[in-house]
């Protein structure tokens, strides 16, 4: 099994007992894994240390956005709690993300810093709505600002993946969600790739959930996946 799963499951539960339930019956060769805001807002920084002492890569997915002392101390907050990669919003502007860095940079151990660019729910009508270029246009934007602000990578869809492998260096961590298999529902998501696509794409880490999570069996989904990628 890989000692470096492409794969950051989701755990977007309600609760932590859920939360741990997954985290129970995988390891962490298998996958990464994910707290979002409804995890966190419901279990707190507990579920997050709970994770970690399993031995597991966490995401610390809370998409910081503010001014830049405020984010900068948020993640420092965060990285005390052992996670693997923390993210804030690229649009927050290249000073929130260089105090962040910068903060970051000052303690012993630190998590990867990310930002994310355009949010994967959102298409180019959505983004004219509130006075933005299409999809591709502001991605590379953002993803520029946040190459030069010195973080280490930053959240898009699958579909920006080739383009900004070029424009940012094969170095900076593309993470991506909107992952579908091909004959699976969006649900939410605007801008997805398959699994196997995404990976083909310069796609460094995929997160999944709901074609996880809400699987019949998503032990063995997850497995499936993890093959997929292997065979890719
Ligand atoms: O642009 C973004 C940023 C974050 N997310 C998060 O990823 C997962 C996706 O879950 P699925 O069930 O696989 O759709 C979810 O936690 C989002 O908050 C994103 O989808 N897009």
């Amino acid at each position: 099994m890989s000692q470096d799963p492409r794969i950051v499951v989701a755990l977007d539960y309600a609760d932590a007992a859920s939360a741990f339930a997954f985290a129970d019956r995988v390891t962490p060769e298998q996958c990464r894994l994910k707290v979002g805001k409804e995890l966190f807002t419901s279990a707190g920084p507990a579920v997050v240390e709970g994770l970690v002492k399993r031995g597991f890569d966490v995401f610390l997915d809370l998409k910081f956005h503010d001014i830049p002392n405020t984010v900068a101390q948020a993640c420092k907050v965060a990285a005390q709690m052992g996670v693997w990669m923390v993210n804030v919003h690229a649009s927050g502007g290249r000073k929130m993300m260089e105090t962040t860095r910068e903060a970051l940079e000052a303690l012993p151990q630190r998590p990867l810093l990310i930002a994310v660019t355009v949010l994967t729910s959102m298409d180019a009508a959505q983004l004219a709505e509130i006075g933005l270029p299409e999809p591709q246009v502001q991605v590379e934007r953002l993803a520029r600002l946040t190459r030069d602000s010195g973080l280490d990578g930053v959240v898009c869809s699958a579909q920006e993946a080739a383009m900004l492998k070029r424009v940012c260096g094969a170095q900076f961590k593309l993470v991506t969600p909107g992952i579908r298999p091909a004959d699976a529902a969006a649900d939410d998501q605007s801008r997805v790739m398959t699994p196997v696509a995404a990976i083909a794409a310069g796609a460094d880490y995929l997160v999944m959930g709901r074609p996880i999570t809400q699987s019949k069996d998503p032990f063995a989904t997850l497995q499936q996946f993890n093959q997929q990628i292997k065979e890719a």
